[in-house]
């Protein structure tokens, strides 16, 4: 990189000309009431609490403004690549997937835990129901708001239960190949990250998928309206019904593929078929241009290469699924890391040589 040149100690102590003590004042009077309505008016002022903002790290990529009929939306304020970390955020709270108290009753109990910054963040969230005839008088008003808006914007924190995370939460939904970022929560950092699965434009609105939705439009819409209210127009969603059509197919078919897959586990086909399929489900999903969950495909396709001890697949499985979870997951994610194992020792890891040795084949296509 160029290095800076020094500018000459001469000129430095050179002095400034000095401006009258009245234009300073109103300078000064301009500036605090440019910062005080950026504080009070200001896009940031709901969104400062990113406990993902570090001042040693660059900026985000993006900001948060009102989309018509959307609600608020996240949109890229610069070109982002794919397998760029989004966000990294650590929940406002989780809720255990085991409760022994009435939800709204727990709600109540945990909203004097959190700080005032937390609970304006957590207030500043959408929600869509409350139960009917709710009043604002009723002594559980805050507690039932509370967990509308944990039903809207509640991502599960592995198997600890749901969590609440307010910058995550901005996010809209896309379906299938509409949306551009996937979350995953790290059970070690207790942190959900969020990677750019594609690349995104500059002034493209980022969107993650809800739920999976390897599944026909119509279901998929039910789905959306029924838990989040809103009747999807996403990319995918509004393609005209001969096109929708289509994917609907592709989407099916995947999900059924999947479902065969698991006969391999039942030891009901054999490894270069369940191969053979997983290849079928990576070529429907290019031409879907659905890129989630590929790390977690060839990742299974390691296993079945592992198990009938054919080292030259797993490795290139694993190298395939080391370059996809990198992308979906991070390139310092444990799956990443467990690719590197397969790697350097397939014939160490547990499940070598546990079935009948075979040829398997190795991934036909890596994009
Ligand atoms: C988790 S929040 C997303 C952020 C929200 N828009 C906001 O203003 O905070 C989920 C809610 O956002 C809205 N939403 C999400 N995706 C949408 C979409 N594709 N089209 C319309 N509304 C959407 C729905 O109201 C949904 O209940």
């Amino acid at each position: 990189m160029a290095q800076r040149k020094q500018q000459p100690t001469k000129a430095r102590s050179q002095p400034q000309p000095r401006k009258s003590s009245s234009r300073l004042l109103w300078t000064l009077l301009v500036a605090v009431l440019s910062v005080l309505l950026a504080f009070f008016f200001g896009p940031w002022t709901k969104e400062s609490l990113d406990s993902t903002a570090n001042p040693n790290e660059p900026p985000r990529p993006y900001h948060v403004v009102d989309i018509p009929g959307k609600g608020k939306g996240v949109i890229a304020t610069r070109d982002i690549a794919r397998g760029e970390l989004l966000y990294r955020e650590s929940p406002l709270f989780i809720v255990p997937s085991r409760i022994s108290v009435p939800p709204a009753e727990l709600m109540g109990k945990l909203l004097p835990t959190l700080s005032k910054s937390e609970r304006v963040a957590l207030f500043n969230l959408s929600y869509v129901r409350l139960p009917p005839n709710l009043s604002k008088d009723d002594p559980n008003y805050d507690a039932q708001v509370a967990l509308a808006i944990t039903q809207t914007n509640g991502i599960a924190a592995g198997t600890r239960g749901v969590g609440v995370f307010p910058n995550v939460s901005r996010m809209n939904h896309g379906c299938s190949s509409a949306f551009n970022a996937v979350y995953s929560w790290r059970e070690k950092e207790q942190k959900l990250v969020v990677y750019a699965i594609r690349p995104i434009k500059q002034g493209q609105e980022i969107l993650t998928a809800y739920f999976d939705t390897r599944r026909p439009r119509r279901e998929r819409r039910e789905h959306l309206q029924e838990h989040y209210d809103f009747h999807c127009t996403c990319a995918v969603c509004s393609l005209p019904d001969d096109i929708s059509g289509i994917s609907d197919e592709r989407l099916s078919r995947m999900q059924n593929m999947h479902n065969e897959l698991s006969a391999w586990a039942q030891g009901q086909i054999e490894g270069d078929e369940a191969i053979e399929l997983i290849n079928e489900i990576w070529w429907v999903g290019s031409l879907e241009r659905y890129w989630s969950q590929r790390g977690r495909l060839a990742a299974d396709a390691v296993m079945v290469a592992l198990a009938h001890s054919d080292a030259w697949a797993a490795r290139e499985w694993a190298d395939t699924a080391m370059t996809w979870y990198g992308y979906e997951l991070g390139t310092d994610s444990e799956h990443v890391q467990e690719m590197k194992d397969v790697i350097e020792s397939p014939q160490t890891q547990r499940s070598w040589g546990t079935r009948r040795r075979q040829s398997v084949g190795g991934p036909l296509k890596k994009t």
